[in-house]
Parts: C-alpha cells; structure tokens; sequence
C-alpha cells in the first residue's frame, strides 16, 4: 500500500532543503574547480553525454537526492510503472509510454496483455506510410506526391511532434531528406493561424496529419473540419482519405470523421494524453 507521508515531511526532504540553504553561498565557479566533483558530475551510456556538473550542487547534493529518491520509494514506483499496474490513480490506468520504445521481444503487460507486439504492428504501419511518402509512391488525388505536412494537434499532441522536429532539426541526415518539404503545426483556433499555416501549401501536394488522444478536442477538431474543406473544396470529397491521417486512440471517431483506417495511427489509454 502507499505510504501517506507527504515527502516534504520526510527527514530527507528536510535535510536537502536545509543543504540547498548552505549550497547557494558557493559560486559555480568555486564548484567547478573541484576536479573529482565535475569528474562525478559527466555521465556516458551509449554515445549520449550528460554532463551536469553546471548546476549549484555538490556530491553531498547527489547523495542527499539518492536518499530523498529511496524514501520516495522511487524505484519501487518505477517497478510498479513497468509492471503495467494503474499508478495513473486519477484516471486509473497504466502509464506506458516505456513501451513504445521497447525492443520487439520485450513484454510489457498492461491488464494481462503484452502491449508490445501492437506497439510495434503501429511502429512499422508508421514506417511503412512515411516511407511511401517520401518516396514518392503514396500520391495525393491527382496523382502528385505529397511534400508538405500540417500537423494538427494541441497540448501534448502538438508538443510531442514539435520537439522530435526540434531535435531532428540539426541532425545531418534529417535535414537533407527534408529538403524541399515543409512541415508546419497548427496548434490553436485563430483563424490567422490557420491561414498562416495553409498560405503557399498546395491542397494536392499536402499531408494533414490530425493528431489527438481522444479526438474530441474542440481546437483540433475545428482545425481537423476546416482543413478537411480546404482539401475537400479544392479536390472533392474522395480526396480527404489520401490527403488526411491520424494518430488517435479512438479508431471509431477517426473513422467517423472520414480518414480511412488504414491511415489511421493507433495508441492507447495507457499512453498519456
Ligand atoms: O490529444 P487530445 O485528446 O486532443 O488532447 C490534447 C490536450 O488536451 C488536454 O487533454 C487538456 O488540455 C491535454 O492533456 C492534451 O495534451
């Protein structure tokens, strides 16, 4: 059962808090003359590098943060988030996102259920969609490949897509297959926005992607039925299951809403929204 101490009550809490009291007399500048505590501070695990020997925290900091992590009973709550159980308690669910970087053989249970073949049939659906995009195979209603991508998304699905765009956006390879397209978010309901969003894309050439957890978002669903016109109106009705996907938990709306399910992207609850 969990405990009910509030962890601001425990000793650790107490000490750490008394410790960063002492610790902002020191300057950065005096901490980084410490030769073993920078040392300490660099970490490496498969070609990434962290290095947090910047922040105004000494070795006693780090071990004064291990012993606030065990009376947080930290790994004791991870186990429980690997092991599928409902740590989500307001919504009463699993909390998996792990699983959707987990390797192929793994197994990962969410209610009885290994969740990890259906992450990996969606990773390779994905796959298999974005490189018939771009290579050119996967064509829009008259024929022409598609270029340009508008996401459409708010909150979490407006951020998660916008940070690996950040992230891929000085990556080497990633900049060159980008070359020549476009991708552009919209991610709230100003009418200015949207004309922003669409300005100089061509309806034929364009790819909507509508992301949303429960598809029921007022903002995206609003933006989702006017970009839905934008192509409809341009290229006819047929047109918006070439030129619309989605990421979504809920098939049935997606499929309501007019996007062919195969071009639908599915997750589950048990992803955070
Ligand atoms: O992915 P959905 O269901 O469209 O929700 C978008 C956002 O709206 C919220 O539900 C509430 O703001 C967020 O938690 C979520 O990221």
């Amino acid at each position: 059962m969990a405990s009910t101490t509030l962890i601001c009550d425990t000793q650790p809490w107490k000490d750490l808090k008394a410790h960063t009291e002492d610790i902002k007399k020191t300057h950065l500048r005096d901490l980084m003359n410490d030769k073993e505590r920078c040392e300490s501070m660099m970490v490496e695990f498969d070609g990434m590098f962290l290095d947090y020997s910047r922040q105004c925290a000494t070795l006693e900091t780090i071990d004064k943060l291990y012993k606030l992590a065990e009376a947080a009973s930290l790994k004791q709550q991870i186990n429980r988030m690997y092991s599928g159980e409902h740590i989500n308690s307001t919504e009463n669910r699993s909390v998996l996102h792990v699983a959707l970087r987990a390797p192929r053989d793994a197994v990962i249970n969410s209610d009885g259920k290994n969740v990890v073949p259906d992450v990996w049939n969606v990773l390779d659906k994905i796959k298999d969609f974005s490189e018939k995009v771009r290579n050119g195979s996967w064509v829009g209603a008259t024929g022409k490949p598609l270029k340009d991508v508008i996401a459409i998304g708010i909150g979490g699905s407006f951020l998660g897509p916008l940070f690996v765009h950040a992230a891929l956006q000085t990556d080497p390879e990633a900049v060159e297959f980008a070359k020549g397209r476009q991708l552009r978010f919209l991610a709230n309901v100003d009418p200015i926005d949207v004309a922003r969003n669409i300005a100089g894309l061509n309806p034929e050439t364009t790819l909507v992607v509508v992301v949303s957890k429960t598809f029921t978002t007022a903002e995206t669903m609003l933006n989702a039925r006017t970009l839905r016109e934008w192509i409809s109106s341009a290229l006819g009705p047929s047109a918006v299951a070439k030129h619309m996907v989605a990421v979504s938990t809920n098939l049935t709306l997606v499929e309501k809403f007019g996007i062919d399910p195969n071009n639908a992207f599915a997750f589950w609850d048990w992803v955070g929204g």
